[in-house]
């Protein structure tokens, strides 16, 4: 790899972890001369096909030179939460029984949620999908802060910077043409949206509608506008680019960028003798796999430090940053006292206010393959025909085949009755795949036969923001304590709870229409299927509701560190990203967000982190 470790180690900013919030903005600055070391706990992966073939989206959160597990509970009631059969139990170091009647001696450990230890963190193993956000988000921020850069017609030009190093392109709509049935599920769910009533009129309305991109910005009623749309990607060519990829080509331009992989952050030095404490610099641990989320982790690492002239910035994700905080003595002093940890400002809103989205799948069976992933082996083996064609074809006109996509081939766009603003607040993905959330092992069975189709839900706008991270011990190795505190256990003002709830029994219902409108378009000849998730017992709107608690999961944690107001006692950072009560520390990730940001979040971060480089850069 091009990128490597250099040994010097004074710096004017050093940026912890190098995802979707740090990987851009060491890259800005560095870009504006500064010299900066990007410390990643991670290493870089270049070479590796999971990380560049988007239908390895899935495989590749498999990947033990990648992945971190973190296990998390979405109730505090164990016996609630060992209701979804997700719930895992540790049998072994990094070995695990799902679902009910663990082995005895079992330790019950939580729903898994992956996350990345890698150069570009989660971005490099994601889903690929981006989705940029809403004006009103923005404008949220504009109007708690009274900051008005945070304003959606001023973050626009941030959508711009992101879109000068990161490629978008959607799947091919000729690689989707190819599979009549995967076009006669695809034409059932654009029907619910509206296109098409006859077989015909639908089909060349789906065509059409695979060309609509939800991003649009010429579309003044974009974010409330509803359909059946294409889904954009991050990738070149039908391969994946990402944050990664950005990285690497800034230090091969020769900016002053340092990157530092193999090294985790172990807390933030300060410089104590002022009347404000102001950060100096790191300390961390050499290492490969140190953080025991990693199954390879097991080495102690070698100690080091690394001092920051200007300034230090955190931006290790919703997990993370909360952690090093308060290892750092940054967070509720409550906790940090009972650990024995020094305090450096009492923050008490460090690793509250956690959010998330809500997900919920109707998945069924067909008869017969869906012809598209006919020789997709998805194991990057030779006999891996569909890894064999993305690999020597061009990419046009599907040539490429189904490793070109990630899998998820349309979407239903989608305002809730339940929404709580103009927004749409519901995407309803498609695609000819086995998912149904996140345990040990998920991955293979998403893709173990090629018979499954899912409708899955994706929530935006979620109003519970109970979620909170807090330290399991002083041992930066290892995991923190994450509860979510899903639904009636968590916000439940302004029945908080119920609206979330009811909009996402809404989906599950319009999933199933989907699937009673496939019959209409049986002259494409797609053969039958039968409901696995959640079954045909499961029919009431109570017992859809009971389905969606048991089972729902997230994958976009954040607001765990939110910016607010100066007499908002639970603010973590002000409207420029510096915490609260020390000087030269700010956060620039998902956890800065006061409340959960659009549909998808990589986007949201990717504006912040050109946003944070700006106002470090400009003032
Ligand atoms: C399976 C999955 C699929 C997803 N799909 C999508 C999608 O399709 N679209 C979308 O918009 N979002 C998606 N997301 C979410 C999105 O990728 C993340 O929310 C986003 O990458 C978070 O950015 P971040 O900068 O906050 O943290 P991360 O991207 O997680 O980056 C944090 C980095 O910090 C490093 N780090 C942490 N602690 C330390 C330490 N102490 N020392 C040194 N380094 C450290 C980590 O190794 C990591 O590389 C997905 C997430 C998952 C888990």
């Amino acid at each position: 790899s091009p990128v490597t470790a250099r040994d010097q180690l004074e710096y004017e900013y050093i940026v912890v972890g190098s995802g979707a919030g740090g990987g851009p903005l060491a890259c800005r600055l560095a870009m504006a001369g500064h010299k900066t070391l990007l410390i990643e706990a991670g290493n870089d992966q270049n070479r590796n096909l999971n990380i560049t073939v988007p239908a390895y989206q899935a495989i590749v959160s498999n990947d033990p030179k990648i992945r971190w597990d973190m296990f998390v509970n979405h109730y505090q009631d164990q016996t609630r939460a060992m209701r979804d059969p997700k719930y895992v139990y540790e049998v072994a170091p990094y070995q695990y029984h799902v679902g009910p009647d663990p082995p005895s001696g079992a330790k019950p450990l939580g729903i898994l949620y992956p996350r990345a230890g890698t150069l570009g963190g989660c971005v490099t193993h994601n889903a690929l999908i981006l989705i940029t956000p809403h004006a009103s988000d923005w404008d949220g921020i504009a109007s708690i802060t009274g900051d008005n850069s945070w304003a959606a017609t001023n973050m626009n030009q941030y959508l711009d910077k992101v879109y000068e190093w990161l490629p978008v392109e959607p799947t091919d709509p000729t690689i989707l043409l190819s599979d009549l049935k995967l076009v006669q599920q695809l034409a059932s769910g654009a029907a619910v949206m509206g296109v098409g009533p006859d077989p015909l009129a639908a089909v060349i309305g789906l065509a059409n509608t695979l060309l609509n991109d939800p991003n649009s910005r010429l579309n003044p009623t974009r974010d409330s506008t509803q359909g059946f749309f294409q889904i954009p990607l991050i990738m070149k060519n039908g391969a994946r680019t990402a944050v990664r990829d950005h990285i690497d080509a800034t230090v091969q331009a020769g900016y002053p960028l340092t990157v530092r992989e193999n090294c985790h952050v172990t807390n933030i030095t300060f410089d104590t003798s002022g009347s404000t404490p102001k950060a100096t610099g790191v300390n961390y641990l050499d290492g490969s796999y140190l953080y025991r989320a990693s199954p390879l982790s097991g080495g102690q690492g070698t100690p080091g430090s690394a001092t920051a002239s200007k300034e230090v910035i955190i931006s290790g994700g919703a997990y993370n940053t909360p952690q090093l905080l308060k290892l750092s003595g940054i967070g509720p002093s409550a906790e940090l006292n009972n650990l024995n940890i020094p305090v450096v400002v009492d923050l008490p809103g460090v690793g509250t206010n956690m959010q998330d989205r809500y997900e919920i799948p109707v998945n069924v069976k067909h008869g017969s393959d869906f012809v598209v992933l006919n020789g997709c082996t998805f194991d990057e083996k030779p006999h891996d025909e569909c890894l064999t064609r993305w690999e020597n074809n061009p990419y046009v006109l599907a040539a490429r085949g189904a490793y070109a996509t990630n899998g998820l081939a349309g979407t239903m766009v989608v305002r809730s009755n339940y929404a709580s603003t103009t927004d749409v607040d519901m995407f309803i993905f498609g695609g000819p795949v086995d998912f149904t959330g996140y345990y040990p092992g998920w991955a293979d069975a998403a893709v173990a036969d090629h018979k499954h189709w899912s409708w899955y839900t994706l929530k935006a706008h979620t109003r519970n923001r109970a979620g909170t991270v807090q330290l399991r011990s002083t041992d930066p190795l290892d995991t923190p304590i994450i509860n979510f505190n899903y639904f009636d256990t968590g916000t439940t003002a302004g029945r908080a709870d119920t609206l979330d709830l009811d909009a996402m029994i809404q989906a599950v219902n319009m999933s199933r229409e989907a699937l009673r409108r496939y019959s209409n378009y049986a002259i494409l000849g797609g053969d039958a299927f039968i409901e696995e998730e959640p079954g045909l017992a499961v029919q009431s709107d109570e017992d859809i509701g009971q389905y969606i608690k048991d089972r729902a999961w997230g994958h976009h944690a954040s607001c765990s560190a939110p910016i607010g107001v100066d007499n908002d006692p639970n603010a973590v950072l002000d409207s420029q990203f510096r915490v609260r009560g020390v000087q030269n520390l700010r956060v620039v990730d998902a956890s800065v967000f006061p409340r959960i940001p659009g549909v998808f979040i990589q986007a949201p971060i990717m504006m912040v982190s050109e946003k944070a480089a700006d106002v470090i850069l400009n003032g």
